[in-house]
């Protein structure tokens, strides 16, 4: 299948997520408060955006089911995801909405919000945005996985932010994967080259966000 090879293409990068700093302060529970203060503040503004995308899918579908499927998606970045960030919150001991306060497309984040609404504007397909959105739930969930894999969480603060991502994503994967094979098996070499870029590019954008969390990135302007 187009998507197992992308996931195999997507190894070596989540791989160096996984020993990159900010996953080892969440392994070791003792990442900076900065860090994830940091991350809050750009990742809400993030998922707000990731939803608001969904939304422009929408409008590209006819199939009802795609159409409830990216319905359910969206409430569940809204309203679902929060939960993985009150774990931070908790541990950062703050108020998560004073945390997320003054948030603001910091320039990792900037970068990747940009490349899902270029896919989305550019192409009629909704499968091209598809492809850059998918490594988010994918990424999370094969760290998430790896983390259980190789570590006993048992009193770490972080471990409900781990185990919302080892559990919550199986569905949503499934059915991103079967839509871009789906489009995959008619669509032109040239167009399956930029899936993969698309995937690949976003995987790591995932690495970035994290690094510029880590170090607190911002603009300076
Ligand atoms: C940047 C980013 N990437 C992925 C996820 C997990 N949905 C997230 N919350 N934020």
């Amino acid at each position: 299948m187009f998507t197992d090879e992308l996931q195999q293409e997507a190894a070596p990068i989540i791989d160096a997520i996984y020993h990159d700093p900010f996953i080892k302060g969440i392994i070791n529970g003792d990442i900076s408060k900065d860090a994830i203060r940091h991350y809050l503040k750009a990742d809400h503004l993030y998922l707000n955006e990731f939803a608001k995308i969904y939304s422009l899918l929408i409008a590209k579908l006819d199939d009802k089911e795609d159409i409830r499927f990216l319905l359910e998606q969206i409430d569940f970045v809204v309203n679902g995801e929060v939960t993985a960030h009150y774990t931070m919150a908790d541990y950062v001991g703050e108020d998560y909405v004073s945390i997320i306060e003054g948030g603001e497309w910091y320039p990792a984040s900037d970068h990747y919000i940009k490349h899902m609404y270029y896919n989305a504007f550019k192409y009629d397909d909704a499968s091209f945005t598809i492809c850059a959105m998918a490594p988010c739930p994918y990424v999370y969930q094969q760290l998430a996985l790896k983390i259980k894999e190789n570590h006993d969480l048992i009193g770490n603060p972080l471990k409900d932010w781990v185990d919302f991502y080892a559990v919550n994503m199986d569905e949503l994967m499934g059915h991103l994967n079967r839509w871009v094979n789906r489009f995959a098996e008619t669509t032109t070499e040239q167009n399956k080259a930029i899936l993969r870029r698309n995937f690949l590019e976003s995987c790591v954008h995932e690495r970035r966000f994290f690094a510029m969390s880590y170090h607190q990135e911002k603009w300076n302007v």
